[in-house]
């Protein structure tokens, strides 16, 4: 019998006896995932009336700057685009008029402000992200999983004379990103990333003995850019609250330290370089050294678009090199671009 979409609201008890959990985390398909890519909490599939439905709601692009104040009159700021999602009990509302177990979006958008407010002491993006979640999902009976990403801008103090400036700021290129997802069950992820890292290296890549077929046109090289827009994604190995370092500090170390040894894997020392073969093998021993370096990280995914150079070569009939390319002049285009990206995990990684 079809009980529901009558056009008559139901109580709400009606819908909580007809909803039923057919997927938890520990279903066969929830294991099959691939790693770094986080996946959504598998436990929100409920069956109404005869159909797997599931919903979420959230707001996005929260945007909200916080300044501390020394004594001393130093500053530190930062500018957090925050993105909320809530799995929660409130199907009562998609099938009928019963909005009584909405969290409005407009209340999550004020719960961003009143809770940078209340970090009295300069907090890491991680952490807010974390004391975001907690707050949703314990505040809240209908919410089982809370999920905050957040793109954190790069406003770095600025010298002048020599001398870091109290209250002076420049924004670098680069986002330092997060994303946590907190269960009422106590289960943590926390995710850290970067986007928009651009790096650009003028020599030690080059690109030999690839595949070729009649579709080839590519010349082999030991000579060229290489220019990319780093997107890193990792996961900590925490899964509970009182796992999380207490220290203020730890997440924001963790980010530049990571981004360290990015930056320093794929441009090598700094007189000779290291020569990258491929976007393929520089990607990979990124992601390699991420892994042996920090313990604490179980997975890490990297995006590594291959942005070209091309070589400038112009003739005609009577002139065969009004530009002859020597290794100097490019066109820059990043359209089209190789798109390459990988995960690596460790075997005991929860992903
Ligand atoms: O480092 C590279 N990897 C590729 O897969 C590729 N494909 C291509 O045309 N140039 C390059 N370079």
């Amino acid at each position: 019998m079809n009980f529901l979409f009558t056009g008559k609201p139901l109580p709400l008890f009606f819908y909580k006896d007809h909803l039923q959990i057919i997927a938890k985390s520990t279903s066969s398909t929830a294991k099959i995932r691939s790693p770094a890519t986080f996946m959504a909490p598998e436990d929100a599939v409920v069956v109404v009336n005869g159909l797997n439905f599931e919903q979420r709601h959230g707001k996005e692009r929260v945007r909200v700057a916080r300044v501390w104040r020394t004594k001393g009159g130093r500053h530190f700021i930062v500018e957090w685009s925050v993105g909320i999602s809530l799995l929660s009990d409130c199907v009562a509302a998609y099938v009928s008029d019963d909005n009584s177990d909405i969290v409005a979006t407009d209340t999550m958008k004020n719960t961003v402000y009143a809770k940078a407010k209340e970090c009295s002491d300069q907090t890491s993006v991680e952490d807010f992200a974390i004391f975001l979640a907690k707050h949703f999902t314990l505040y809240y009976n209908q919410v089982t999983t809370t999920i905050v990403k957040i793109a954190e801008k790069s406003w770095e103090r600025v010298s002048v004379n020599g001398q870091p400036h109290n209250h002076g700021f420049k924004l670098g290129s680069e986002k330092h990103t997060t994303e946590v997802i907190f269960k009422k069950s106590g289960v943590l992820q926390v995710s850290s990333g970067i986007e928009e890292l651009s790096l650009l290296k003028t020599t030690q890549s080059g690109f030999e003995r690839f595949h070729r077929d009649k579709y080839t046109a590519l010349p082999e090289t030991r000579e060229r850019i290489l220019a990319t827009e780093v997107s890193a994604l990792w996961r900590y190995s925490f899964d509970s609250l009182y796992d999380i370092p207490k220290n203020q500090g730890y997440f924001t170390e963790t980010y530049l330290d990571v981004k360290k040894v990015l930056v320093d894997t794929f441009f090598g020392p700094p007189k000779e370089g290291v020569y990258s073969p491929s976007v393929q093998y520089t990607l990979y021993e990124m992601a390699k050294n991420v892994l042996s370096r920090f313990q604490v990280i179980s997975s890490v995914k990297l995006k590594m678009p291959n942005l070209h150079f091309l070589p400038v070569n112009i003739s005609t009939k009577d002139n065969q090199s009004i530009v002859k390319f020597e290794d100097d002049v490019y066109l820059p285009t990043d359209e089209p671009h190789g798109s390459i990206e990988a995960s690596l995990s460790r075997f005991s990684s929860k992903l």
